[in-house]
């Protein structure tokens, strides 16, 4: 699976904990992150991950990009709920998309470990059903 990463400053050193305890599910699929999130992670993790720009540069919009091309299997985007971001329209775009494409999307830590073990167990098989459904229409 496709999977984004995000977080925002005051909650990178959550998701760099997050990716360290889960390095072991997350290893098995692609990564993706905005720019600081993705240096951060696999610097502490050495997990591989495709890197877009940083958030406030476009980041969101890129991820929110591979949303729209159903090519992102789930979202885990710890935001800061306490901070203005400058990027804020890009943001709510990101989240829109996820709602608009029925993308699996986790704002915080306690619903990014709900996402992941249901991964694990297999509960996201039928994203690589809809893909395979859609790759027959072409
Ligand atoms: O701002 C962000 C998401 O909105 C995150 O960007 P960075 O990972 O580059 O800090």
């Amino acid at each position: 699976m496709n999977i984004a990463l995000i977080a925002h400053d005051e909650r990178k050193k959550e998701i760099i904990q997050f990716a360290t305890a889960y390095t072991n599910i997350l290893k098995n699929h692609q990564l993706f992150a905005t720019g600081t999130t993705g240096k951060k992670i696999s610097d502490a993790t050495g997990l591989p991950i495709h890197r877009f720009q940083s958030g406030p540069l476009g980041g969101d919009q890129q991820i929110g990009a591979k949303i729209a091309e159903d090519e992102m299997d789930m979202v885990i985007f710890f935001r800061d709920p306490l901070t203005a971001q400058p990027h804020e329209p890009d943001i709510s775009a990101l989240l829109r998309l996820c709602d608009v494409h029925q993308i699996p999307l986790a704002t915080n830590l306690a619903g990014a470990e709900i996402l992941i073990r249901a991964l694990d167990r297999g509960d996201f098989e039928w994203r690589n059903v809809i893909k395979d459904k859609k790759k027959d229409q072409e």
